[in-house]
């Protein structure tokens, strides 16, 4: 009430059809129910049984008035409007991921920060040098977990893509700190889309905590570093951390140990806890969808196959010719939705659709129904890369790494990732799930609520 009587009788009714929820905690108690159970589409269903299938719902969530929106083309314009529309992360989110972070700083910062960085791990070619590193990886992880016996498997895959993702962005201070900086990220993580409070015992807390105890870690690193940089000879390989060190702006200012910071817990919580699940997502279907593993390991071994004689290990060219694979990929990245929606805020009043979207007001941009919507998506909680044959997604249907400014800068170093990995694992493994109907838990993003224990096993021998 007083946020839509602040806005005027006109523009009160030219609001999407929807409902604010209780006072205080507005909706978020339904979806907090919702994505607790066994359903969590059916928070969006009940918008559309009740308010119909226009797709533009007004809600009140994590604590602002908030647009719903589920439309294809509005997801899409929004995404690619940045004249009206900017990020929108509750303050409480920015107060996780840091005031200098991609969410927490201007247009124009975040344009150059995101350049500077997006430009070494993105495109095919800027990522080949890192094949070998994350195959070798890969090889001595599977190798090693098969002959540990039971596994947490997602586990182990975070701790994979995590040691990735610090290669690339701080190689030099790999291995002693990695541990400790994990732990602290996938704390961070649960507390992202938690609701914000701020009491012992809460995600939320316990996110701030490990935010301040990984900034206190960096701070040591990034100090380290600089005299490093200092001595002759004190680099011998480069990194994302270098890079952030040496750029300047355009009055020749260099970054702050906070700035810094701020990027870097950025990445290293979005390079790895995503690609970490996917990779464990895409196992789980290939495991459980015989028909598909078949296919998908007979490429594989074609590709081997046809390696020039004397080649050690991947290069782009058998990444290029693994079709099928990118399938199954982006079949699981559709099915699993990680990012099952963004934030963004109306920078002033806007009209879609016949409705008024009031300024100040967050657009949430609904991936996950935009991604299970039988018109787009025949059968859509079905897992079926053949949909993908010879189909290009309608525009505005596929957002498993957003879109517009801020589209995932790391999605390629993602797909490779995992490419590499099911590689691997299809010509040699197979998984033995512990508990193969494990309920789902869905936030902060889905996985098995056992974190999918059971046995890497050698078929091979
Ligand atoms: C399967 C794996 C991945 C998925 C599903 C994923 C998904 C996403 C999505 C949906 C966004 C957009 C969020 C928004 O619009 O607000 C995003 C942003 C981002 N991702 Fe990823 N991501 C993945 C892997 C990675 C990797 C490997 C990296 C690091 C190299 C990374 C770094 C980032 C960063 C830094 C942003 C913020 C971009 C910005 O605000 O400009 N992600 N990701």
């Amino acid at each position: 009430w007083i946020y839509e009587t602040n806005l005027g009788k006109k523009k009160i009714e030219s609001l999407p059809p929807g409902d604010l929820g209780w006072p205080v905690v507005g909706n978020m108690w339904s979806f907090l129910r919702a994505f607790k159970s066994d359903d969590p589409d059916s928070f969006i269903s009940a918008f559309v049984h009740r308010y119909g299938s226009n797709g533009i719902y007004k809600s009140m969530m994590f604590g602002s008035p908030s647009i719903i929106v589920i439309v294809p083309e509005v997801v899409r314009k929004v995404l690619l409007d940045d004249k009206t529309f900017k990020h929108g992360w509750p303050d409480s989110t920015i107060a996780i991921a840091g005031r200098k972070s991609f969410i927490g700083i201007s247009y124009e910062e975040h344009k150059r920060l995101r350049k500077l960085t997006k430009t070494p791990i993105n495109g095919h070619e800027a990522l080949s040098i890192y094949i070998p590193y994350i195959e070798s990886n890969v090889v001595s992880a599977l190798e090693k977990w098969s002959q540990m016996g039971r596994i947490e498997f997602l586990t182990e895959l975070r701790r994979l893509t995590f040691k990735i993702i610090m290669y690339i962005f701080l190689s030099s201070e790999i291995e002693h700190i990695m541990e400790a900086l994990e732990k602290e990220c996938a704390i961070l993580n649960y507390g992202l889309r938690a609701m914000a409070i701020n009491i012992p015992g809460f995600a939320y807390y316990e996110a701030i905590k490990a935010r301040w105890r990984l900034a206190t870690i960096m701070d040591g690193i990034i100090n380290e570093r600089r005299k490093k940089r200092e001595t002759p000879l004190g680099i011998t390989r480069k990194d994302m951390l270098d890079l952030l060190l040496e750029c300047e702006d355009d009055n020749g200012r260099r970054l702050d140990n906070e700035e810094i910071i701020d990027t870097l817990i950025a990445y290293l919580n979005a390079g790895h806890e995503s690609s970490g699940h996917i990779t464990m997502w895409a196992t789980i279907f290939l495991q459980a969808h015989p028909e598909v593993f078949k296919t998908a390991k007979e490429e594989q071994e074609r590709i081997m196959k046809n390696m020039p004689p004397g080649q050690n290990g991947l290069t782009l060219n058998e990444y290029r010719q693994m079709r099928y694979l990118s399938k199954v990929i982006d079949e699981t990245l559709r099915v699993v939705s990680f990012s099952f929606m963004t934030f963004r805020e109306a920078k002033k009043d806007v009209e879609f659709k016949g409705y008024v979207i009031p300024k100040g007001w967050k657009i949430l941009l609904w991936y996950r129904s935009v991604h299970h919507n039988p018109e787009n998506y025949p059968k859509p909680k079905e897992f079926n890369p053949s949909r993908w044959d010879g189909y290009v997604p309608k525009p505005g249907t596929f957002f498993p790494f957003g879109g517009g400014s801020r589209l995932c800068p790391g999605n390629d170093l993602a797909k490779l990732e995992i490419s590499i990995f099911l590689h691997h694992f299809l010509l040699k493994y197979k998984l033995e799930r512990e508990n193969p109907s494990c309920p789902v838990r869905y936030l902060p993003h889905p996985r098995p609520k056992d974190n999918c224990p059971g046995r890497v096993v050698n078929v091979s021998h």
